[in-house]
């Protein structure tokens, strides 16, 4: 199975077979009918990505209901720490994070439902990440938690005195401040 849990309902690792030969490498970085076998129905309609240099972090950002967004989250070159944390109201992981070492030699995805909080820091000297998205960006519905925030506990694997953060992300709010609309489907 290319899917992987991670103790967080709705979270999974993607891990696609690489197909190797003589010639190089081969692997279906997304077929939806491999994500509906495992009763996953998702229309992607934005595909986004983005280079950076080492120490940039990114996130953790959301957009509010009613243009949430899943993500299926890769690395095309270089190596991040991609983290999220589970703000779905009523979820029996509301407020736990999860992180995970995505590159593009390893060829992890992770798919992040809508109710998560996004981010990601940069390990190697740049990276070039892509996500595919199932709703449009919505710049008034944007929100986000503090990528410091201690009640997280978040490795980001790089040294936050050294993180090249965005300056509205550095002004987004601690996780018990956040008002938002997320509710746990089950
Ligand atoms: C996210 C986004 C940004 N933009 C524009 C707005 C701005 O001028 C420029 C950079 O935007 P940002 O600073 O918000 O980019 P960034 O900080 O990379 O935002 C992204 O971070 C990661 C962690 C996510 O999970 C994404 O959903 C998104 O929020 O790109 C779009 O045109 N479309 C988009 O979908």
């Amino acid at each position: 199975m290319p899917f992987h849990e991670t103790g967080i309902p709705g979270l999974l690792i993607y891990e696609p077979a690489i197909h190797g030969d003589h010639r190089g490498y081969f692997f279906e970085s997304y077929n939806a009918q491999t994500f509906q076998g495992q009763g996953i129905n998702i229309q992607f309609v934005q595909d986004n990505q983005a280079r950076s240099s080492y120490g940039v972090l990114r996130g953790l950002h959301y957009q509010l209901n009613p243009h949430a967004q899943t993500k299926l989250i890769r690395v095309l070159e270089g190596e991040i720490i991609d983290a999220v944390v589970d703000i779905r109201k009523g979820s029996p992981t509301y407020g736990k994070s999860f992180a995970i070492n995505l590159s593009a030699n390893n060829k992890r995805q992770l798919l992040v439902p809508q109710g998560f909080a996004h981010g990601y820091a940069v390990l190697s000297p740049t990276a070039e990440v892509m996500y595919k998205c199932d709703n449009f960006y919505h710049k008034a519905s944007e929100g986000g938690i503090i990528y410091n925030d201690p009640t997280l506990q978040i490795n980001w694997g790089i040294d936050l005195k050294d993180a090249i953060v965005s300056d509205k992300d550095q002004v987004l709010p601690k996780l018990a401040d956040l008002e938002h609309n997320f509710v746990y489907q089950g």
